[in-house]
């Protein structure tokens, strides 16, 4: 029997790069996301973290390094990476004038959840974003918090073993935030699965990411887990005061940070996904 059960780290990017055009959006990225921890990607606006994630989940190609899910190069082996993976972009990925319910199952027939199990699923995958008395309301009325879980309930019907979330709070208020990030935390303690998460609230990172790695300008400038960066740059300080994660990505990326933060077309995607779940 073929024992289907994915083995070894769950991401491993070695020298990755993507470019648009003239634009290096990943310049030689190397990471490796353990298998069952949460791993943060931070970084401003056009910091690269979409563009390496969109290589990791083959929507984008791998020009140049290596791309690795679960031993799954993701240049060669694409459906074998998207069987174990579930995607929330940034992008709206639920129909507003579908119930809740409707999303959820139109994502298990895509993702080829077996018929007779999937109004089961479904059901699942509702009750763990807390949205099962809501599933039957058209999700156009849904508030933005309630949009990202049903996302969320989207990505988790396949049952993947790598959830990819594309700024999963981004333009929701703090009570809406932590729900979302109780959910996802419920749902890796229940199944052990990874999680690999971009946002640029590094308040966040620093209270849910076991691992980050700070982006900036397409290339990772720290790694490691929150408390670690922050107690090296306490080190190196030298004067007492303990830093948070921010002060530690100000010191990685340098005064480049206050630049500009990213290009318009970055801005304004950011504006729209903060509006459309506002
Ligand atoms: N489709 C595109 N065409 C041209 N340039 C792009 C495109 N998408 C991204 N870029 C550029 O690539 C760089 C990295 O963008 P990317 O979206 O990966 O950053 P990000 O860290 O995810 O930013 P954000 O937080 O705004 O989502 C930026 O300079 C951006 O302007």
């Amino acid at each position: 029997m073929r024992d289907d059960t994915p083995t070894g780290d769950a991401v491993t990017c070695t020298g990755l790069r993507y470019s648009f055009g003239g634009t290096k959006a990943v310049d030689g990225v190397d990471l490796t996301v353990c298998a069952g921890e949460v791993f943060g990607l931070l970084g401003p606006n056009g910091a690269g973290k979409t563009t390496a994630i969109r290589c990791v989940t083959t929507l984008l190609p791998v020009p140049s390094g290596m791309v690795r899910v679960f031993g799954y190069d993701a240049a060669t082996q694409k459906m074998a990476v998207r069987r174990l993976l579930g995607y929330v972009p940034q992008q709206l990925s639920a129909d507003a004038s579908l119930t809740g319910r409707e999303n959820v199952s139109l994502f298990a027939r895509v993702f080829d959840v077996p018929r007779r199990e999937r109004a089961g699923r479904v059901g699942q995958a509702l009750e763990a974003v807390g949205l099962a008395d809501a599933a039957d309301r058209m999700a156009g009325t849904y508030s933005g918090g309630m949009v990202r879980r049903l996302e969320l309930a989207q990505a988790l019907v396949s049952a993947p073993r790598l959830l990819m979330l594309d700024e999963p709070t981004i333009g929701l208020d703090p009570i809406a935030r932590t729900s979302v990030w109780e959910h996802i935390m419920a749902v890796r303690a229940a199944t052990g699965m990874t999680v690999l998460v971009t946002t640029h609230y590094m308040d966040e990172a620093e209270q849910y990411c076991d691992r980050v790695a700070l982006m900036h300008k397409g290339q990772v400038r720290a790694l490691g887990t929150p408390e670690r960066l922050i107690a090296d740059l306490r080190e190196r300080r030298g004067d007492g005061a303990v830093p948070t994660l921010e002060d530690v990505f100000r010191d990685v990326a340098g005064s480049g940070l206050d630049e500009g933060g990213g290009e318009f077309r970055d801005v304004r995607r950011t504006r729209n996904t903060a509006s459309r779940v506002g």
